[in-house]
């Protein structure tokens, strides 16, 4: 039984000039104490929406429907105490795009120290000081660095003071949204090294956002693949990665083949045609328009995700049980 994160049923719809966006669809999730597990998808599925219920951090135009428990408490009804409590102690996210989340004229050391002094005004400076360098430590930056200024730090040291921020109040999940992203490949696979050592060390959950399964290969126990706001398979990552059961996830990790993997010989070949405009999905099948084996029925109706084995579900119905 999960007991960090279950996630039941959450839609999230997008009110909009040009109308509703349901950009979630009855989206069921769930994350134990010390594992790891990727959200998988390309750009639109939903996947930082979803993530962003986790702290109630969605927009004002979002309404959310279904229940998102952290550790039994619902955090789409808890009290604005109850949450500010939450918010980096409890649970806490990595954003991509350091550069912009770190304030530019403030010392990165005093930025860690923010949500120590919040959730614990009474830690005396010294003690938040030498916390704060344990953090850099633990992170792989020099304590030295406390005093620089976040355009003084390379892209990947500032994207490490942001997972030391994450850090910073002891968090029992953390939430990654893409965090290496915009790094190139060799500064990203540190950063990856760095998160997921810390994240196994520390014993704390991690859900891990990435539109690249080769990304999530490597780190995650678990993976889940979103396809226009739906998921479409779950399974142990070795499993996805080395035999999807929903064409989809199979297209995906074909398109970003693992380093040292034969098919990496090819530059990721993307996936054709474009995923589809949440708006406006297609009938039955959102991914059929696209599906090398999609046939009249699958057009039909929207396919119920299906339990293969003890630990790997897909929705498709070409899939034979
Ligand atoms: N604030 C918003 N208002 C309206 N629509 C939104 C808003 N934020 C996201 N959307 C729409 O919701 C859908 C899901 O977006 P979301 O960012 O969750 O997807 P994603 O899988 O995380 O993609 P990406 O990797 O590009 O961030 C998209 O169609 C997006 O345009």
């Amino acid at each position: 039984m999960p007991d960090l994160l279950t996630m039941r049923d959450v839609s999230v719809t997008y009110r909009t000039e040009g109308g509703d966006v349901p950009a979630v669809r009855g989206v069921d999730l769930a994350l134990s104490r010390g594992e790891i597990v990727g959200l998988a998808g390309e750009s639109g599925c939903g996947k930082s929406t979803l993530a962003s219920t986790i702290l109630r951090l969605q927009p004002p135009s979002a309404t959310v429907t279904g229940q998102v428990l952290f550790e039994g408490e619902d955090v789409l009804t808890m009290s604005w105490g109850d949450l500010r409590a939450l918010r980096w102690a409890g649970a806490s996210m990595v954003f991509q795009g350091a550069l912009h989340s770190l304030n530019p004229v403030r010392r990165i050391g005093d930025q860690i120290a923010e949500p120590i002094r919040v959730h614990s005004p009474e830690t005396p400076d010294r003690e938040v000081e030498a916390r704060v360098g344990e953090l850099l430590e633990q992170v792989g930056l020099p304590p030295t660095r406390a005093r620089a200024y976040p355009h003084q730090l390379s892209g990947g040291q500032r994207q490490r003071v942001m997972i030391a921020m994450a850090l910073a109040c002891r968090p029992r999940l953390i939430v990654a949204d893409e965090p290496t992203t915009a790094l190139d490949v060799m500064v990203q696979a540190q950063v990856l090294d760095v998160l997921s050592a810390l994240v196994h060390e520390l014993g704390v959950g991690m859900l891990m956002i990435s539109h690249d399964l080769s990304v999530l290969a490597d780190l995650c126990d678990r993976i889940v693949v979103m396809y226009g706001g739906r998921v479409v398979e779950t399974g142990p990552a070795e499993g996805v990665f080395g035999g999807a059961l929903h064409p989809y996830a199979g297209a995906l990790s074909a398109a970003f083949p693992r380093v040292g993997d034969p098919r990496a010989r090819f530059a990721p070949s993307g996936l054709p045609g474009d995923p589809p405009d949440p708006a406006q999905l297609p009938p039955g099948c959102a991914f059929a328009p696209r599906c090398p084996r999609a046939i009249e029925e699958c057009t039909r109706a929207v396919p119920e995700l299906r339990s293969f084995g003890a630990d790997r579900s897909a929705a498709c119905i070409r899939v034979a049980s």
